[in-house]
């Protein structure tokens, strides 16, 4: 439901001071057409507030033809920014961009990162990042997660569903999302709350049953007859089941890209005040679905793209797949119980 100004406002310096912006510093605003004004207007005022220098980089949207989907995070890779030195050099000069229009996963967000600039998504509704604005304690959560996470060899998740899925770690880094930007070169999402990391290349194997209830994005659906996926040597082989089966394969099919079966990131949610049933309350497209990515206890996993962290997909398809009362385990360590997060990784 609608948000004042002033709460948005309000939510806005709360993420740039967690996010450390002074006085002085350079932050440029990337829009397009999909950017929400009250989010965008907010974001200057209190920009102004905190006396930062701030300019707004405005670029069409592109890949109406080629996406089925009109959701932002559906078709990666190529983003307005490809092609465009000029926005890209005003973003790299930058010591923050608020990303108004979703860069995710393209080539030139590695760039602009790599500049020591810091990156802030934040492309859901303003009463979702009212409600989900980030905190210490958020990033407390995720970091505690990532000590368990960084050095593990091996991920495993099962249900009672069927899913036996097997996750070889090592290869890749450890991505935090807690919703701000603590550190030069750092990329966040908010609204977030959830650890991710890739198996390693040709790793993973096993099965994974979407059951009745578990969610697809950027489908936005809850799945209604299960789906059981094949997984061999990195790649999901098979995608087996009734309707929500047949749309996903079809719509996968599209691409015509090997890439887009690739496993891509795996993780969990540690989101409290984020709820797997948030997405049925909202029309499609008024939210990306990231209560669905960040619910406490959901494990996440993904297909597709692996250049976020430096793999050689970069497949624009892009699904992702939170899963419901799965047991999660990293090496010896139970991290999630049939679904609920566990203190410590007991
Ligand atoms: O914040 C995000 C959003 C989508 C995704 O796949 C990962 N992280």
């Amino acid at each position: 439901m609608a948000v004042s100004d002033y709460q948005l406002i309000q939510a806005w310096n709360q993420v740039l001071d967690l996010s450390g912006v002074q006085a002085g510093q350079m932050v440029s605003i990337l829009t397009s057409s999909s950017t929400h004004p009250q989010t965008l207007a907010t974001a200057k005022i209190a920009l102004a507030g905190l006396g930062a220098n701030m300019v707004q980089i405005d670029l069409p949207p592109i890949n109406a033809e080629l996406s089925l989907s009109r959701d932002v995070l559906a078709y990666l890779g190529t983003t307005p920014l490809t092609g465009n030195p000029a926005a890209i050099a005003a973003l790299k000069a930058s010591d923050l961009v608020l990303d108004l229009m979703t860069l995710l996963f393209s080539p030139e967000q590695h760039e602009i990162l790599q500049s020591g600039t810091k990156i802030l998504l934040a492309a859901e509704p303003p009463e979702v990042l009212v409600r989900l604005v980030p905190t210490l304690e958020d990033r407390d959560r995720v970091l505690q997660a990532a000590k368990i996470l960084e050095g593990a060899k091996l991920m495993r998740a099962v249900s009672d569903a069927g899913t036996d899925l097997h996750l070889p770690l090592g290869q890749y880094p450890v991505m935090k999302e807690y919703g701000f930007v603590d550190e030069p070169g750092r990329w966040d999402h908010w609204p977030s709350g959830f650890i991710l990391t890739w198996p390693n290349e040709g790793g993973a194997q096993g099965k994974i049953v979407l059951d009745r209830g578990d969610i697809l994005l950027p489908m936005k659906s809850y799945v209604a007859d299960p789906i059981e996926m094949t997984v061999e040597n990195g790649f999901v082989t098979r995608i087996e089941g009734g309707l929500d089966a047949d749309l996903l394969n079809e719509y996968m099919a599209s691409f015509d890209d090997p890439d887009a079966y690739a496993m891509s990131h795996i993780g969990w949610g540690l989101q409290p005040r984020a709820y797997w049933s948030t997405l049925g309350l909202y029309d499609k497209e008024q939210t990306l679905g990231m209560d669905a990515r960040a619910y406490a206890g959901n494990f996440l996993f993904s297909l597709g793209p692996n250049n976020e962290v430096g793999g050689s997909r970069a497949t624009p398809c892009h699904i992702d797949i939170p899963l419901r009362q799965c047991t999660v385990t990293v090496d010896d360590k139970t991290v999630v119980r049939r679904g609920v997060v566990c203190k410590e990784g007991s």
